[in-house]
C-alpha cells in the first residue's frame, strides 16, 4: 500500500486535508438568463429535471496562483502576508518596501520631497512589474493607497482573473488608533485617514475577489530596540487564529477543503442552527452551547441589524473566530417568512448582496425561487465552492406536497442548479406529513439532497423526521427562526420515542482501563446532547469475551486501548486504510454485517500539531520532528507527521532496535519517508535544521515498588530550538513530563506546549464522531473531563 494514496498532497504543505462530504458542483444545461423575472414564473414542466451550471461554476483557482492583498494603511496586510508565505514557502514582497529600496529613502520622506503624485507614479510602475513578473507563488502585499490610480485598478481587475486578489480589513477603531500612534507612515492627503478609509473601501472591492477581516487579536510588544518589521515567535502565535482563518478561505478558495457537511443516503442525520441576532457577536458566550449537535451556522442576514457589507464580513468573521462550523448565508424576504423586502424593480442591492456572501467564501448560500431568475442563475454560474441551496417557503397553507405546484418548484429549483433544495410548507393536518414523506420518497431516486418539513405545530414531526439539515432552534437563541422549531434534542428524544434512534451501548476495551477519562468525556456528551447512549468500562484479561459483547445488538462503539489494539484486528470486517498503516485500531463500530475499525490517535497529533505550531515554524520540506518511543502511538506520530508534510523524523527510543524495526517499516511506505534512529541525545542534537515539533509517547512516570518514578528520557534544555516549536505529549499523565517543563521554559522563543490531556480530549472527539456522526460542544466535555482530572490529581498527591 503507498501511504501517498492516503493523503492528498497540496502545495499548502501541512494544510492538505481530505474533504469527504464535498458536493459535487452541478452539471447539466445552460440556460442563460433573460428578463429579469421571477423564477416561479417560469416553471419547466419537463419530468427528469437536469440541473444548469455553467462553464464559470467550475472556476477555480490554480494553488499556484499568487496571492495579492490590498486594504486600508494598517489593517495588516504586510502582517498577513508574512505569516502566509511562511506556512506556503513563497517569497513575500511588499510593494512599500520595493519601493524604499529602489528610491533609498523612507516613503514619508520621498513624499516630503517629491510629492503624492511622483510617489504614486513610481509605486504604480511598482506594481505593474509585480503583476506581470509573477503570476505564482508570490505574495504581494500592496500599499494602502495603491488603489488610488484607476490604470492600477485595471491592473489588479485583469489579474485577478487567475490570480487571487484579497482585501483585507480589520476593525475601524483598532486600525485608527495603531495609524495616530504610528510615526513612520506619511499624513493621508487633503483628507483624514477616515475619509481616505470611506473613499477607498469601494475601490478595494472593485478590484479584488474575496473580502477577508483580519480580526484583532492581542499581540504582545516586540523587545526594545527590534526592528518595526520583524514579527517575534510570541507575536506571531498571538496572530495563530488569523493565520488559520486565513489558510480556512484559502482551502475553500482552492478546493481542498470546502468544509461541506456529509449529505446522502448513508451519512448521518445533519442540522443547522440559525442565529436569529441583530449581532451575532452577542452569541459568542453562548456559541459552544448553542454547537449542540448542529453542522452549520445559518447567519439570516435579514435579521441582521445592518446590510452593510463590511458589518457582514465581520459577522462571519467572528463566527469564523469561535467555531469551524460551515456558514449559511440566508435572506429571507418578507414573502419567504424574512424582514427583506420582496423584489421591487430595482434588484441591484439584492444582487449585490448574495453576490457579497460569495466574496466572503461562504460555504452555503440560500437562493429563494422567487428570487429574479437572472440573479439566481448568476449566482450560481459565480459559485465557486459555495453550494447553493434553493429554497421555496410556501406560507399560505394552499399547496399540497402531492399538488403539481411541489413538484414544479421542485422542478425549477433543481434546473436553476440548486445543490440542496429546501422546500417548505405549513401543516395544516397531521396527515400533511404523511404527504411530505411521500413527496420525499418519490424524488428520493434524483439523488438531490432535499431539506422538507412543514411549519407550525403540526408539522413538528416533520421537522424530526428531515434527515438532511434540518433547521433546529435552542434554548439559548433570542427566538426561533421559523414557527414550530424544536431543538435538536428535541429532535433526538422525538427520533427515540418513536423507535427511530435506539438506546446504544459504547465501552472501553483494554486492561488496565480504572482510570480511564473516556466514560465522563463520552457520558457528558451523550447528555448534554440528549442522546439515549451509556459508555461504561469494559476491562477483560484477554480479547475473546469482548466478541460477546460486540456482537449484542445494543453494541454501539467501542474505544480500544492498550494491550486489544492489534489483538481486536482480526475480528473486525473492516479496517481503515490509516490504522493498517499504524498498525492499531483504536474504537470500532459496528457496520452492516461486521464491525469497522479506525484509527483517531493520528487525527489528534495532527490537531494538536497544527492547532501549536507558529506561523514561523510552519511545516516545510526541511522541518524536522523528534518522537520519543517507539511502540503504537509512535506509529500514529509518525502517521500523522508525514499527512502535514514532515517526512525527516528522528526516533530516540531506549530500546534501539525496536526503533530500527519501525524507522525501517515507515520507510518503506514512501521514498519521501526519511525516518532516522537517534544514538544518543547529545547536545546539540546531530539534527539540522533543530527539531521543531517533538512527540514525547512515553510516560511521565512509571511504577516501582516505592510508588511512581519520573521518567527521564534525557532531554535537555539546549536540545530546544531557539526558533521556538510545538512539543506535544501523548499520554495524559498525572505529572508534567520533562517535556513540557522544558517547552514552558522557552515560552518566550516561541515554544508551544499541548499536555497529554489535549490530545486525549482530541482523541476522544473524534471517536465520538465516529461512534454517533455528531460533534460535541467542547467547552462543555472539555469542563467535565478536567474537573475529573484535577479531582483525580488532587487525590493522588494527598494520599
Ligand atoms: N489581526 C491583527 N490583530 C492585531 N494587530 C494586528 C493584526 N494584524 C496586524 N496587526 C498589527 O497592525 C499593525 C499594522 O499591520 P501591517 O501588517 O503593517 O499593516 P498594513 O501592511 O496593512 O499597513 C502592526 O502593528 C501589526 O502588528
Ligand atoms: O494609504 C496610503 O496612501 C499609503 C499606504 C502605505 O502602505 P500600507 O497600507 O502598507 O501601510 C504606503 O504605501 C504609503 O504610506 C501610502
Amino acid at each position: 500500500m503507498n501511504i501517498r494514496d492516503l493523503v492528498h498532497s497540496s502545495p499548502i504543505i501541512g494544510l492538505s486535508l481530505p474533504n469527504p462530504g464535498r458536493n459535487p458542483a452541478g452539471t447539466g444545461t445552460i440556460r442563460m438568463p433573460n428578463t429579469p423575472k421571477s423564477v416561479m414564473s417560469t416553471p419547466d414542466s419537463s419530468n427528469v429535471p437536469s440541473r444548469a451550471g455553467s462553464p464559470h461554476s467550475k472556476q477555480c483557482y490554480s494553488r499556484t496562483a499568487s496571492i495579492v492583498l490590498i486594504g486600508m494603511r494598517g489593517v495588516g496586510k504586510t502582517t498577513l502576508a508574512t505569516i502566509a508565505a511562511t506556512a506556503l514557502g513563497w517569497e513575500h514582497i511588499d510593494t512599500d518596501e520595493i519601493f524604499e529600496s529602489r528610491e533609498h529613502k523612507s516613503i514619508a520622506a520621498y513624499i516630503v520631497e517629491l510629492g503624492w503624485d511622483a510617489f504614486r507614479a513610481v509605486e504604480s510602475q511598482i506594481l505593474h512589474d509585480l503583476l506581470t513578473a509573477y503570476p505564482t507563488n508570490k505574495i504581494i502585499a500592496c500599499g494602502g493607497g495603491v488603489v488610488e490610480p484607476e490604470s492600477n485598478r485595471l491592473a489588479l481587475q485583469v489579474f485577478r482573473e487567475h490570480g487571487i486578489v484579497v482585501h483585507v480589513m480589520r476593525e475601524k477603531d483598532a486600525v485608527l488608533k495603531y495609524l495616530r500612534e504610528c510615526t513612520h507612515h506619511p499624513p493621508f492627503y487633503h483628507e483624514t485617514a477616515v475619509e481616505a478609509w470611506d473613499r477607498r473601501v469601494v475601490w478595494f472591492r472593485e478590484c479584488s475577489s474575496f473580502d477577508f477581516v483580519s480580526l484583532t487579536v492581542d499581540i504582545p510588544s516586540a523587545p526594545e530596540g527590534s526592528p518595526e518589521t520583524a514579527i517575534t515567535p510570541e507575536q506571531t502565535l498571538a496572530l495563530k487564529p488569523v493565520e488559520e482563518e486565513f489558510f480556512r478561505l484559502l482551502r475553500f478558495i482552492h478546493g481542498i477543503d470546502t468544509n461541506k457537511v456529509a449529505v446522502g443516503p448513508r451519512t448521518h442525520r445533519s442540522y443547522i442552527l440559525c442565529l436569529t441576532y441583530k449581532d451575532v457577536r452577542d452569541a459568542v458566550p453562548v456559541l459552544d452551547d448553542l454547537s449542540q449537535g448542529i453542522d452549520m451556522w445559518e447567519i439570516r442576514v435579514d435579521l441582521l441589524g445592518s446590510l452593510d457589507p463590511t458589518f457582514l464580513a465581520f459577522q462571519v468573521a467572528t463566527l469564523r473566530r469561535y467555531s469551524n462550523l460551515p456558514i449559511l448565508f440566508t435572506l429571507r424576504t418578507v414573502n419567504q417568512g424574512g424582514k427583506y423586502q420582496d423584489a421591487t424593480d430595482d434588484t441591484t442591492a439584492l444582487h449585490s448582496l448574495l453576490q457579497y456572501a460569495l466574496r466572503l467564501g461562504v460555504e452555503y448560500l440560500d437562493l429563494q425561487a422567487t428570487y429574479p431568475k437572472n440573479i439566481f442563475m448568476d449566482l450560481v454560474a459565480r459559485k465557486g465552492n459555495t453550494s447553493i441551496i434553493g429554497s421555496y417557503h410556501n406560507w399560505s397553507g394552499n399547496i399540497s406536497w402531492t399538488g403539481q405546484e411541489t413538484r414544479q418548484i421542485y422542478e425549477t429549483l433543481v434546473q436553476l442548479g440548486s445543490d440542496i433544495l429546501n422546500i417548505t410548507n405549513v401543516a395544516k393536518t397531521w396527515e400533511d406529513n404523511m404527504s411530505l414523506r411521500e413527496f420525499v420518497s418519490s424524488v428520493e431516486k434524483n439523488g438531490i439532497p432535499l431539506i422538507a418539513v412543514n411549519m407550525f405545530a403540526q408539522g413538528k414531526i416533520s421537522r424530526a423526521l428531515n434527515t438532511t439539515l434540518s433547521h433546529v432552534c435552542h434554548p439559548l437563541l433570542p427566538y426561533p427562526a421559523s414557527p414550530g422549531q424544536i431543538s435538536f434534542v428535541e429532535c433526538q428524544q422525538i427520533l427515540h420515542f418513536t423507535g427511530l434512534l435506539p438506546a446504544r451501548k459504547f465501552y472501553v476495551f483494554g486492561n488496565p482501563i480504572g482510570e480511564s477519562m473516556s466514560p465522563t468525556l463520552h457520558n457528558t456528551a451523550f447528555a448534554t446532547l440528549g442522546l439515549p447512549h451509556s459508555y461504561e468500562l469494559h476491562e477483560t484479561d484477554s480479547v475473546d469475551p469482548l466478541v460477546e459483547v460486540l456482537r449484542n445488538p445494543s453494541f454501539g462503539g467501542a474505544s480500544v486501548t492498550a494491550p486489544y489494539r492489534r489483538d481486536i484486528m482480526p475480528y473486525l470486517m473492516h479496517v481503515s486504510r490509516q490504522a493498517k498503516i499504524i498498525g492499531a485500531v483504536n474504537n470500532v463500530t459496528p457496520i452492516p454485517g461486521g464491525f469497522s475499525g479506525d484509527n483517531t490517535d493520528w487525527r489528534a497529533i495532527k490537531t494538536c500539531i497544527l492547532g501549536s505550531v507558529t506561523p514561523a515554524n510552519a511545516v516545510t520540506a526541511s522541518t524536522t520532528a523528534l518522537i520519543f518511543g517507539a511502540g503504537g502511538t509512535a506509529r500514529a506520530a509518525l502517521y500523522a507527521l508525514y499527512y502535514i508534510g514532515v517526512v525527516n523524523i528522528f526516533i530516540y527510543n531506549r530500546t534501539k532496535t525496536n526503533a530500527q524495526i519501525l524507522a525501517d517499516e515507515f520507510n518503506k511506505l514512501d521514498a519521501l519517508f526519511c525516518i532516522r534512529v537517534l544514538d544518543s541525545l547529545s547536545i546539540p542534537l546531530p539534527i539540522h535544521p533543530q527539531p521543531t515539533i517533538i512527540i514525547s509517547t512515553v510516560p511521565a512516570t512509571s511504577n516501582s515498588p516505592t510508588g511512581p518514578i519520573e521518567v527521564d528520557v534525557g532531554l535537555k534544555l539546549e536540545h530546544l530550538s531557539s526558533r521556538g516549536g510545538v512539543a506535544v505529549e501523548l499520554a495524559y499523565q498525572r505529572r508534567v513530563t520533562k517535556l513540557l517543563a522544558l517547552a514552558e521554559k522557552k515560552k518566550d522563543q516561541g515554544w508551544v506546549s499541548v499536555e497529554g490531556i489535549e490530545f486525549f480530549l482530541e482523541q476522544g472527539y473524534e471517536q465520538f464522531k465516529i461512534f454517533t456522526g455528531r460533534r460535541v460542544p467542547k467547552k462543555v466535555i472539555r469542563a467535565k473531563v478536567l474537573e475529573v482530572y484535577e479531582r483525580n490529581v488532587a487525590h493522588e498527591l494527598t494520599s
